[in-house]
């Protein structure tokens, strides 16, 4: 190409890319306008509007930054007429048509790499304080109440952990659970996954053998209520669950029945079915959720699973290198 050419096509080219403009939707670490803003983005913040607001404006903008506040929708994709990507500052898309992105040829980028570890940790810790009575005990000696004996443990060590789901939290939870002495299986649906930390069996298999379970799952049409009365019906008795992935894997209904019946010894919580709803609207009444939250069998924690110190600015970070990987 000749000089004069060439220098005008890689103004152009570089002129395009600084003139990116990304409409932030959620408040994230400030290092992703710091680093990305240093490589000729430009950015607008909108942590209030709603989503009519938002579709109001959308396009005008090149990028979108977000965490789950608002619903991408087929209708807010279509209005974004100059949307080149999608960032979810965080694992699940599901606040996002990803069919209707790919079909308008929008880059969806994610960063589970980002809140992986804070998962995993969190995993072994619901289980460490389910397993041994840790909250219900310290509850009661704050009372004045001294059992031992109801108060007796179970040790991880020689047992079966069944993982369903096998990406990035999946693998960060068996790398750790090694240390515990456990047998750690999985299943994914991508078949053949060679791992060395866990084994990949059937979903029947995990199912007759495991004694612990912890879901890594997106939410879509084939996991949806992937945990219902069916699945607990094949599943060994007094198994623990922990659900650290999306409220609507479990069948709540078929969770409590299990309970109350102990074939689920207990459960871990960080993702509720009605989440929003039941802690948002205080006028939503749900007998489920009132057993969940007064069972001495069940631990819930709001959604925090993914949400460390470390892991705000590993997201942010993950974020902006798939960004500047792709874009600068
Ligand atoms: O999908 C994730 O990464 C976590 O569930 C966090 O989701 P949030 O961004 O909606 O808090």
């Amino acid at each position: 190409m000749p000089q004069k050419f060439f220098s005008a096509f890689v103004l152009k080219y570089s002129k395009k890319k600084s003139k990116m403009k990304i409409l932030l939707l959620d408040k994230n670490h400030p290092l992703i306008e710091k680093q990305l803003s240093a490589k000729g983005f430009t950015f607008e913040e909108d942590f209030t509007s709603t989503y009519d607001e938002v579709l109001e404006k959308i396009s005008n903008f090149d990028a979108v930054i977000i965490r789950s506040r608002i619903p991408l929708d087929e209708n807010f994709l279509r209005h974004a007429k100059h949307l080149k990507f999608i960032a979810r500052v965080g694992a699940g898309m599901e606040n996002i048509n990803v069919k209707v992105a790919e079909e308008l040829g929008i880059t969806l980028i994610n960063s589970p790499e980002g809140n992986r570890d804070a998962v995993a940790e969190q995993v072994l810790g619901m289980l460490l304080l389910l397993m041994n009575r840790l909250i219900i005990s310290s509850e009661e000696v704050k009372k004045g109440i001294w059992k031992r004996e109801e108060n007796r443990g179970e040790e991880i060590l020689g047992k079966t952990f069944g993982i369903i789901g096998y990406g990035n939290m999946g693998k960060a939870v068996a790398k750790r659970l090694q240390g515990f002495g456990a047998k750690i299986i999985f299943h994914d649906i991508l078949p053949n996954l060679q791992d060395e930390f866990a084994s990949q069996v059937s979903l029947e298999e995990l199912q007759q053998s495991a004694d612990f379970i912890s879901l890594h799952l997106p939410i879509n049409e084939s996991t949806h209520y992937i945990i219902n009365e069916d699945f607990i019906s094949k599943m060994k008795n007094n198994f623990y669950l922990i659900n650290t992935a999306r409220g609507k894997n479990v069948e709540t209904s078929a969770l409590v029945k299990a309970l109350k019946s102990g074939k689920i010894k207990g459960a871990a919580l960080d993702v509720l079915e009605f989440e929003k709803a039941s802690f948002e609207n205080i006028e939503v009444k749900n007998d489920n959720l009132e057993f969940l939250l007064n069972s001495e069998k069940v631990i819930i924690t709001p959604h925090i699973a993914g949400w460390t110190v470390e892991s705000k600015e590993k997201l942010a970070q993950v974020i902006v290198d798939k960004i500047l990987l792709k874009y600068s």
